[in-house]
């Protein structure tokens, strides 16, 4: 399947309802089945509407554990590392277990935190991947151009230098970990990304495309940026 499932809503609210509404059944099934919900978190500002609402819908929290598709090596409180963002919305207002929030450290710097999440992951896939989408079609922090994390043999977790995107260092998982997964959700809004979004759907090679191939992507009408022929109820 080298296509993915598009999801329109009208608009980015209505799309982080929907979407909270999602993770939150996500987890009551994985919990049942399970007895565990293993998500990992984008990055980036676009999940910050989604992460608001999740605490009001999510229920058993103490069975939650999260995890990061990418860091920017930045001290932890910095205002622009992902983990910031979710201690600020998610974490501030649900109960999930300290130690089951799986932050990278990518403050240690690229090298030494990638060994350090490597070690830290899961064996078994993760239940839910969340990822955004920057302009020039990166995802987590794989961009055009840097093949290392979509080798064959790439390591699940890699270090980051040279991004084109402040900062330069950064830490990311490789295309092949994040497909290790249940379910993989691209969360893509406004009208910035309309054009990679155009080239995705025409069959440009991007790294969100890569990934994301076979899975969801979740969009609002901005992103889209055509007449939408059909949006979700
Ligand atoms: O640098 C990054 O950018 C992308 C997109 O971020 P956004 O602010 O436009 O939502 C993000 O998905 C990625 O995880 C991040 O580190």
């Amino acid at each position: 399947m080298n296509v993915p499932v598009w999801h329109l809503y009208p608009d980015a609210g209505q799309l982080a309802e929907r979407l909270a509404a999602a993770i939150a059944r996500m987890a009551v099934e994985a919990i049942a089945a399970r007895g565990a919900f293993h998500l990992v978190l984008a990055g980036g500002h676009t999940p910050k509407a989604a992460y608001e609402v999740l605490p009001r819908l999510g229920a058993s929290w103490q069975h939650w554990h999260l995890y990061y598709g990418d860091e920017r090596c930045l001290a932890p409180d910095d205002l622009e590392r992902n983990s910031r963002l979710v201690q600020d919305t998610l974490l501030a207002k649900s109960p999930i277990p300290t130690r089951q929030h799986h932050p990278i450290p990518a403050e240690l710097g690229a090298e030494a935190a990638a060994t350090a999440y490597t070690h830290l992951l899961p064996a078994q896939r993760f239940d839910l991947v969340l990822l955004g989408m920057g302009e020039d079609g990166h995802c987590a922090s794989l961009f055009p151009g840097q093949e290392q994390g979509f080798a064959p043999d790439a390591p699940a977790v890699l270090p980051v230098h040279h991004s084109p995107k402040p900062p330069a260092d950064r830490v990311s998982l490789s295309a092949a970990r994040l497909r290790q997964t249940r379910a993989l959700f691209f969360v893509i809004t406004g009208a910035a990304k309309a054009p990679a979004i155009q080239r995705w759907r025409v069959g440009e090679d991007l790294p969100a495309a890569r990934v994301g191939a076979g899975f969801d992507v979740w969009l609002d009408a901005a992103a889209w940026g055509a007449p939408a022929v059909r949006y979700e109820t």
